[in-house]
């Protein structure tokens, strides 16, 4: 992936330890097939090699769904294995620096705690911020919650995409969503689920559902998906298809009774009342 232009609504990160017997590329396949729309690989704790041959496999995979990969905490392994980008906390190393080494072309994502720190890293030229952790959670120990009064306030004042992140899952998300979050990151409700595809699907529902509820304005329109009643804004069916996370994969597209084919997506438009099958298929050879 080139270009900085990027969006995302379900952030997945790597969590190793929440997922023993089971392969990282595995899970983060899974992550990507249930709709995951960008990527981070954290490993807090394994020797940087080991990180670095982590980042080159995750850079491969996620190039396979066209989903940007970001590097948590080192530039130098985003750099080796020209990832997207890379996320920073308030203790690492600080923006300004980040981005002189990293140039205007990569994501550069920020944590955030607190309302005066969102608006140093919008003002500073950062991609995105992260908001948490919403949620006391077991992967960042002993960090207090900044609570769904925080992701509010983001909502309410930042202007650059900031990703809600910290003990949210499938139980809660919708206090996060209703606080006006449009991006939710997770670690364990992802990767430490026995199903991460299954999670990811349901998080992009919800996001989804989310979404059109929001923002009711005459570009929503009524179409029928799989057998469900879903609100879309989406233009066409590649935009469809993008919307669903299904980018990239080995999908069939039934619009009306009648089977797609792909060079048609980006023409074909979704109207009030479309019913769709998307047929996804599982599984490689
Ligand atoms: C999307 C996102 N938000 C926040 C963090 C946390 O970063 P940081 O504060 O540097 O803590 P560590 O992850 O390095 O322990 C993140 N990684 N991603
Ligand atoms: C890595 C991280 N950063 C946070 C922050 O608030 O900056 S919260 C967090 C942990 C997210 O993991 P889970 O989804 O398992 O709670
Ligand atoms: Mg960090």
């Amino acid at each position: 992936m080139g270009s900085k232009t990027f969006d995302f609504s379900l952030y997945a990160i790597t969590g190793e330890n929440y997922h023993p017997g089971r392969e990282l590329k595995h899970v983060m396949e899974q992550a990507l097939r249930g709709g995951a729309d960008i990527v981070q690989l954290r490993a807090k704790d394994a020797p940087k090699r080991e990180v670095l041959e982590q980042a080159r496999m995750l850079r491969e995979l996620t190039a396979q769904y066209q989903v940007p990969l970001v590097i948590n905490d080192h530039l130098d392994i985003a750099l080796a294995v020209s990832a997207d980008g890379v996320h920073l906390g308030q203790e690492d190393l600080p923006l300004a620096e980040a981005r002189a080494i990293l140039g205007p072309d990569k994501i550069i994502g920020i944590s955030t705690h607190n309302i005066a720190q969102a608006l140093e890293a919008q003002a500073g030229g950062a991609d995105y911020i992260g908001v948490g952790p919403v949620y006391p959670t077991g992967t960042k120990p002993g960090r207090q919650a900044v609570t769904t009064a925080y992701v509010r306030e983001a909502a309410e004042r930042i202007t650059i995409p900031f990703v809600a992140i910290g003990g949210i899952t499938l139980d809660n998300v919708d206090a996060v969503l209703e606080a006006g979050a449009k991006r939710i990151c997770a670690v364990s409700a992802i990767v430490g689920s026995s199903d991460p595809a299954e999670a990811c699907r349901a998080f992009k529902h919800r996001l989804r559902e989310y979404e059109a509820l929001s923002s009711p304005d005459s570009a929503s329109k009524r179409i029928r998906v799989n057998g469900r009643d879903e609100w879309t804004h989406a233009g066409t069916v590649q935009e469809l298809v993008g919307q669903y996370g299904l980018q990239g994969q080995r999908i069939v597209v039934e619009l009306n009774g009648v089977i797609l084919s792909k060079d048609a997506w980006g023409d074909t438009p979704v109207s009030e009342g479309a019913q769709l099958e998307l047929v996804h298929f599982v599984g490689g050879g």
